[in-house]
């Protein structure tokens, strides 16, 4: 058989099964009417579609059309074809997809049937798609419909759009198996249902750390082969309450106040984070409070490592292997929930808190706010940006853009975690029976500076781009 890529004659072309997306008999008509194949007699003719990687993690979708003259031959190789890809199990065949027509650029619909819906067609991906008509549309319907009936969910949007898919599902999967969220410590039921992200929104830090790249095409092939990675997820609680869930930041201070201020600007598109960003930099707002945290001390790896996390690494893998059953008993060996020795407490004034469960790159920010943090290795990296001068917060965000090393400054500090506590000072203050609380439960205490009086101002928490409703959390 010959094989011809975009018109010509193709040298050697291989691909892997795995990353057929699919194979189609050819419409002879068509391809003859260039004249290339005008002197074959009778031709047959099957295409092949597979991933083609181009630059900088993007895949496109390309194609190479085989020509032969027996036709019995071409429809051999066309059932050949088709069975191994029928071997490829990961793949979705039934997708639940849910768009968000108000995200980002305001082009979810546009991206979703232009790029994505076409390619799902030639995968022969059947697909249910519901166009939200307002916030938490998603979340209250993955409560109502027959979730076990698809392979897997996709939502076109950005991060609040990826958080509120999630938020649904899991919480979805919880109340099927009666497992109460509100308990800080009841064991979760794990979701097997995977969740593909159509990039649509602002920021998209969860495709860009994910995939590499913010590209609605590249995401759709990713999900066509069934690809999969892990995502370490933290539950935030305040009094035995459950407030969200969180992948990506958890952010107080810089990034509260960001995006406190850009919701007001939701009209200006992905530019008022830019907007907000440069307006709250120049307020340069401080706060006081209390952290208190458990080091992940049984994870390998550190946050100044210089390798980064990529889909399979060693790192996650190992500490997916580590045995849940280690994992409890080290609990109550350490007696870790009822704040034992292991706990460290830093108080202190705050530009910026920010715990992170990946890297958090995303296009503003290619290495992202913890360069070296794991997407599934169980831990959070905590980044404690203390009070320093506007020039010098500067320099630290600046580092963000370029090679250089944004934790190496004496004012800001970066902790890999296992579960966190924030108190602000304000409700320090307003609550002391709670302050009396916290100085019986941790073995270590390290003031830094006696209290001050120059800003009693709460900040509030930016969760994947979403408030929470109290300043005051507990995250594991
Ligand atoms: C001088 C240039 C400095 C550039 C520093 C860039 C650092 C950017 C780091 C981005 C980290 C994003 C973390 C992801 C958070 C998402 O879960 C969340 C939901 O999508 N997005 C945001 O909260 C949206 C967060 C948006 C943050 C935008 C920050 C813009 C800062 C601008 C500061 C300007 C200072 C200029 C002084 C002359
Ligand atoms: N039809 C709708 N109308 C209004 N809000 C919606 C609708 N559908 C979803 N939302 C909400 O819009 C919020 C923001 O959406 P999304 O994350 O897609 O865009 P973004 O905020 O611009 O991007 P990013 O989160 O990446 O910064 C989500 O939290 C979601 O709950
Ligand atoms: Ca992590």
């Amino acid at each position: 058989m010959t094989g011809g890529g975009a018109g010509r004659v193709m040298g050697n072309c291989f691909v892997p099964a795995s990353e057929i997306i699919a194979v189609e008999e050819t419409e002879i008509e068509k391809q003859c009417s260039s004249g290339k194949w005008q002197k074959m007699a009778k031709p047959h003719a099957f295409t092949v579609y597979y991933v083609k990687r181009a630059q900088k993690h993007r895949w496109q979708c390309n194609e190479v059309t085989f020509w032969c003259v027996d036709e019995q031959l071409c429809n051999q190789w066309i059932q050949a074809l088709k069975e191994l890809l029928e071997l490829q199990k990961s793949r979705p065949k039934q997708l639940l997809v849910y768009i968000n027509p108000y995200g980002g650029k305001q082009q979810g619909k546009r991206i979703y049937e232009q790029k994505v819906a076409p390619l799902f067609s030639l995968a022969s991906i059947s697909t249910d798609v519901v166009i939200t008509e307002h916030a938490n549309h998603a979340k209250d319907n993955l409560f109502e419909v027959n979730i076990y009936k698809y392979d897997g969910i996709v939502c076109v949007g950005g991060d609040g759009m990826f958080s509120e898919v999630m938020h649904g599902l899991i919480g979805r999967i919880q109340k099927d198996s009666g497992i109460d969220q509100n308990n800080p410590k009841a064991p979760l039921v794990q979701c097997n249902i995977r969740i593909g992200i159509i990039p649509a929104g602002s920021t998209d830090c969860v495709c860009y750390a994910t995939v590499g790249v913010t590209d609605p095409v590249t995401s759709a092939l990713h999900i066509i082969v069934g690809d999969s990675q892990p995502l370490d997820v933290s539950s935030i609680h305040h009094n035995n309450t459950f407030l969200k869930y969180s992948v990506s930041l958890l952010g107080y201070g810089f990034y509260g106040d960001i995006l406190k201020d850009s919701e007001k600007k939701r009209w200006m598109g992905t530019i008022r984070y830019d907007f907000s960003g440069f307006k709250t930099f120049l307020s340069h707002h401080y706060y006081e409070g209390t952290v208190s945290f458990l080091p992940a001390k049984h994870t390998l790896g550190s946050p100044r490592d210089k390798k980064r996390c990529r889909t399979g690494c060693y790192i996650c893998r190992q500490s997916k292997q580590q045995p849940e059953e280690q994992q409890k008993n080290y609990g109550l060996e350490h007696n870790e929930d009822e704040g034992g020795d292991d706990w460290k407490v830093i108080k202190g004034k705050f530009l910026a808190i920010n715990a992170v469960n990946m890297s958090c790159a995303c296009p503003r920010s290619p290495k992202g706010l913890s360069p070296a943090a794991h997407l599934a290795d169980g831990s959070i990296d905590l980044i404690l940006v203390r009070k320093c001068s506007r020039f010098n917060f500067l320099r630290y965000l600046v580092r963000h853009t370029n090679q250089d090393d944004q934790f190496d400054f004496t004012f800001v500090e970066v902790y890999r975690i296992k579960k966190f506590q924030f108190t602000s000072k304000h409700l320090e203050d307003s609550d002391s029976g709670v302050k009396d609380v916290g100085k019986k439960r941790f073995g270590q205490f390290c003031r830094d500076h006696p209290a001050c009086c120059c800003n009693l101002s709460n900040s509030i928490w930016n969760c994947d781009g979403e408030t929470l409703d109290s300043s005051a959390i507990e995250v594991r």
